[in-house]
Formats: structure tokens, sequence, C-alpha cells
């Protein structure tokens, strides 16, 4: 059953050419938010889609531009369509994404904890979960900034979508070797040091054949500046459509 996937935006966290790099991911009739950073909802209606047609949303961590659009996409659905959102979260985020994002503003009559804004479904590293008869994810815990957690995604055992996360040479070799992983959509910052993102030299240093099946997102607003400078690995476009 192939993955259908529309990058809502390919931004990194300043980037003002590219929204914020969030993913609607889909199969079957299912579709899987991941990610609502600042700039969802403006991205979401530029290609007609209103959060109703989204059926289940999923937070790799806690940056405004992975969680910045979680406040209006939850007072939309409950004063527009009269439901809560499905949220599947680290149980290590829930606290923070309540006490430290989302408290300040959906807190209201009816409203004091995440739970009572969304249909809260924790997941525990490791374990594949099913979202839907034909969508399995598992998170997979990378380091980005000390202290704080951040998760990324293998989807239906076999497309890794990175979080934002500093080079793991490692990981991304067990996964293609040993877990039969064919696809891997990463986050790239062009300027070294990497710091807390993977760089462009960094994923150039990968062996060919795993930059081959590599799509690149969470770039900078000069990325055009870099086609034809990033070996096979392919740019992921916003809005446009991938069969994975
Ligand atoms: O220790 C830090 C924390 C943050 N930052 C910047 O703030 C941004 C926050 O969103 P992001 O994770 O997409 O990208 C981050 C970086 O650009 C940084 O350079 N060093
Ligand atoms: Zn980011
Ligand atoms: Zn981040």
């Amino acid at each position: 059953m192939s993955l259908s996937l529309q990058m809502l935006g390919t931004g990194g966290a300043f980037a003002k050419q590219y929204f914020n790099n969030n993913a609607l991911l889909s199969v079957e009739n299912f579709t899987l938010l991941i990610d609502c950073g600042i700039t969802a909802p403006i991205s979401s209606h530029q290609i007609g889609r209103t959060p109703d047609e989204i059926d289940a949303i999923l937070i790799t961590h806690i940056h405004g531009d992975h969680v910045g659009g979680l406040e209006e996409f939850a007072f939309r659905m409950k004063f527009q369509y009269g439901r809560k959102p499905v949220l599947y979260i680290s149980e290590k985020l829930v606290q923070p994404l309540w006490e430290n994002t989302l408290k300040g503003g959906l807190t209201q009559e009816g409203i004091s904890s995440l739970e009572d804004a969304f249909e809260v479904h924790t997941l525990k590293e490791g374990i594949p979960y099913s979202l839907s008869p034909n969508l399995t994810v598992e998170l997979i815990q990378t380091p980005h900034i000390p202290g704080k957690d951040s998760y990324s995604l293998y989807i239906n055992q076999e497309v890794f979508y990175s979080a934002d996360m500093t080079f793991q040479p490692e990981l991304l070799m067990k996964l293609v070797r040993e877990r039969g992983c064919r696809t891997i959509l990463h986050e790239v910052q062009f300027i070294s040091p990497g710091a807390v993102h993977t760089t462009l030299d960094e994923l150039r240093s990968l062996p060919e054949d795993i930059q081959q099946m590599m799509y690149l997102m969470h770039y900078a607003d000069d990325m055009e500046n870099y086609i034809g400078k990033t070996g096979p690995m392919q740019f992921l476009r916003q809005h446009e459509i991938y069969s994975l």
C-alpha cells in the first residue's frame, strides 16, 4: 500500500520562502499531519485543506515550527467542527506540550488539560503503533537540543522521517542495512557546523546507496543555490504530492 506525502512546508525554523516543515501523510482514506507549526494553518488553507479532513496529528518535538499551530487547530475543531483532534504524542511530551506551550491559550471553562482539547494517544519509543489499517508509526528518539526530547519516525517499517536532529550515521546505516528502510526524509542545514541540526556535508558523507534513497527537507531560504550540490539526494518541494 503506497504512502502519499504532501509537505505543508519544507522550510527550517527561520525560513520565509518556505512554510514550516510539516507533512501530510496519507494512506487509503487516512491522513496524518506530522507536526503542526506556526504556518500550518495558512499553508493548509492555500491547498484547500481544512482541519476536519485530518484524521490525526503526530508531534515530533516542542519547537514553534512543529507545534505553533496546535492552538488554532484545537479551537477550530472545537468551535467549527464540534470535536477534538486526535493527537499522537510521546508520553514524555504530554506534560511539556501542555504546561509550556498550550496551557496559556487553550485554558478556559471546559479545557484544563491536553486531554480536554485533544483525544490524546501516548506513544512509547521503539514500538510500532497502528494508526490505521495500513499505517504504523514507531518513535525513535534522536538527539536535537540537549535536554529536550525529540522523536524521529519509522513509518510502516520502511520510511524514516527525521525530526530535527544532529547527524546519526549509525542509526541511518542500521535502518537501511538491518531494518528494511528504503526511503529517508531528512532535515538538512546547509552551513556547518550543524550544532542542533544535520549538515549537507554530513549527509554527503553517507554511502552512495543511502544518499540515493534520501529526500531533503527543513531547509533554509537559499535552497535553490544548492541544487546540483546534493549528489543523488533530492529536495522535497512543499505542496507537491509524492508517492513513497
Ligand atoms: O540550541 C539551539 C536552539 C535553537 N536554535 C535555533 O532555533 C531554532 C528552533 O527551531 P529548529 O529546531 O527548527 O531550529 C533551531 C535553530 O535554528 C539553535 O540554533 N540552537
Ligand atoms: Zn524545526
Ligand atoms: Zn527543533
